[in-house]
């Protein structure tokens, strides 16, 4: 019956794609050894916006970037493309039962009682926070500068901005302090910091097959064997979540403490402990989704930022027309600011058109989460904004899938859609969002119609906190400092592990590394 039924079902093998190297691993090494969206790149100019690919042991997979499909999976499908149950089981070992472990109506009442955290205001709010910890990383620069006897120095840029982006989530999002960027050697930084290298970094074959095999698993299988078997892979997760278990039921119960005592916090989990509470107790987290909740931000809001930054800084670092336009816009700014005897706020950003073109580029040419994956939960149908040409000459307007098909969407070549980008959408070039050049028929992403924080009712929670950290750690960074590149700037790999990271080609085995020239910034208006 069941090779029936597998043999019976709605085929995708007339839709082009790359032909496999391998039975047993599919197109997989290929997408995993390369860097992060190159093959998505390449595949996207050879085959268009719906490619299929093998997984391995022979399975069709579908790599999608066409914008009404995407739409339909994200938005109008609802949970009908639910999370793989391999990527779920590695999800809540990692984060526990939190938002991004969970799926279906779980998923939909945490992230209600989630929502109030991550408003606008709430958000706009944290600004200070994020200048506070800029400045304090940018004053630590200047130390290593003037230590040098000289006006400038190399930097590892992603060790300082996993450290410093740490210890903004501990603020804004506990009230707590990691104590990140003064303390190197503390355990719990030094964790998180690598976590995503060392989880998903460097996939061997094994590890390819071992993930491709749990998706056959049911769910309660696959979370066994990642909670309870010694992966090595996953030592660090464990370690995280025993590290981080005590430290959270402490800080909830201080929130609560807090809540009775009448006293308002204003960080995201005295919010969501406040939600929580005036939920009636069929919709209400328990205390281990609650406790879980911690682990998530930081796991889904830390790496994310600090590398969304790295890579910012890159572009900066390979552009210094770009960069000196933007400080002058800074620096122009700045004088106003200070003219009426005030701070940078959220609203200031806001009438900083060239900041905001800078910060959408680099969010669209460097999205750290490339790819995000699903499975269809029926047999459907995939409607196409353009359509494909099948195998054998036919024109597909709309494409028919099974039951159970997994699906990458991918974030990389979607960003890179010439019809929506233009042309030169492979081109670092922020001009593009000033001279009304993005153009799309389709609402899909939460910012700038960006797929980088996703879409729909899974789309990122904290897109907002990502895009007012970057801009103020931009605006700090750019007023103090200039960027460039070093000898090893050809070097800069975006190694895919999970979350895009930069790592050094023929070093790649020492982990996240992006070294960068600065030097004091030239002041003439001064
Ligand atoms: C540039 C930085 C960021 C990027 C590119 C990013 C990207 C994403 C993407 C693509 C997803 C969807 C993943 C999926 O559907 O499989 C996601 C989900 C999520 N993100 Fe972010 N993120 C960023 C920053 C943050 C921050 C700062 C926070 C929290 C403070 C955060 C919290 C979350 C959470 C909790 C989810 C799960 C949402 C859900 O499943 O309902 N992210 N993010």
């Amino acid at each position: 019956h069941l090779v029936y039924k597998r043999w019976s079902r709605i085929s995708i093998t007339n839709i082009r794609g790359p032909q496999p190297h391998s039975i047993l691993y599919g197109n997989f090494p290929e997408m995993l050894e390369g860097q992060a969206g190159d093959i998505d790149f390449k595949w996207q100019e050879e085959f268009g916006d719906v490619v299929r690919i093998k997984a391995p042991f022979g399975e069709d997979r579908l790599l999608l970037s066409d914008p009404k499909a995407l739409q339909y999976i994200y938005h109008a499908s609802g949970y009908g493309f639910t999370k793989t149950s391999g990527r779920l089981a590695v999800s809540q070992t990692i984060f526990g039962p939190g938002l991004v472990g969970v799926d279906g109506d779980i998923h939909r009442r945490q992230r209600r009682v989630m929502m109030p955290g991550f408003g606008t205001p709430e958000i706009k709010a944290f600004v200070p926070i994020f200048f506070t910890h800029a400045g304090k990383m940018a004053a630590k620069w200047r130390d290593i500068i003037s230590g040098n006897g000289g006006l400038s120095c190399t930097v590892d840029v992603p060790s300082w901005t996993s450290r410093a982006t740490l210890d903004i989530i501990g603020q804004a999002a506990f009230d707590y302090d990691f104590g990140a960027l003064d303390d190197t050697d503390n355990i719990l930084t030094k964790i998180v910091s690598n976590i995503v290298f060392d989880t998903f970094g460097l996939p061997t074959n094994k590890a390819i097959l071992s993930l491709s095999l749990m998706d056959f698993l049911p769910f309660w299988l696959s979370r066994f064997i990642t909670k309870s078997l010694p992966i090595s892979r996953l030592s660090h997760a464990h370690k995280l979540n025993r590290l981080t278990g005590t430290v959270s039921k402490q800080l909830v119960k201080e929130k609560y403490d807090a809540l009775i005592d009448g006293k308002s916090n204003k960080d995201i989990m005295s919010l969501l402990v406040k939600a929580n509470a005036s939920q009636n107790p069929d919709t209400r987290l328990s205390e281990q989704e609650l406790l879980a909740q911690m682990i998530t931000i930081i796991m889904a809001g830390h790496e994310t930022t600090s590398n969304s930054l790295s890579w910012a800084l890159l572009e900066l670092a390979k552009h210094p027309e770009i960069q000196s336009k933007l400080r002058d816009e800074i620096r122009a700014k700045e004088r106003l600011v200070l003219s009426r005897g005030g701070s940078l706020t959220a609203t200031d950003f806001d009438n900083m058109p060239y900041l905001t073109a800078v910060v959408k580029e680099s969010l669209r040419f460097h999205p750290v989460s490339y790819n995000v994956f699903r499975v269809s939960e029926k047999d459907d149908v995939l409607p196409l904004l353009k359509p494909i040409i099948t195998k054998d000459g036919k024109v597909m307007y709309e494409v028919p899938i099974p039951k159970g098909l997994q699906i990458i969407s991918s974030i990389a070549a979607y960003n890179r859609n010439k019809d929506i980008f233009g042309e030169d959408s492979s081109v670092f070039n922020p001009d593009r969002w000033l001279c009304d050049n993005v153009k799309s028929s389709v609402s899909i992403g939460m910012y700038a119609n960006l797929f980088t924080f996703s879409g729909g009712g899974r789309a990122c929670i904290g897109w907002r906190f990502a895009v007012l950290e970057l801009s103020a750690f931009v605006v700090e960074l750019l007023n103090n400092f200039e960027f460039s590149l070093t000898d090893k700037g050809d070097s800069i790999r975006r190694e895919a592990c999970f979350v895009m990271t930069p790592t050094l080609e023929g070093q790649r085995e020492k982990g996240t590394q992006m070294p960068l020239n600065i030097r004091i910034a030239s002041r003439e208006d001064m």
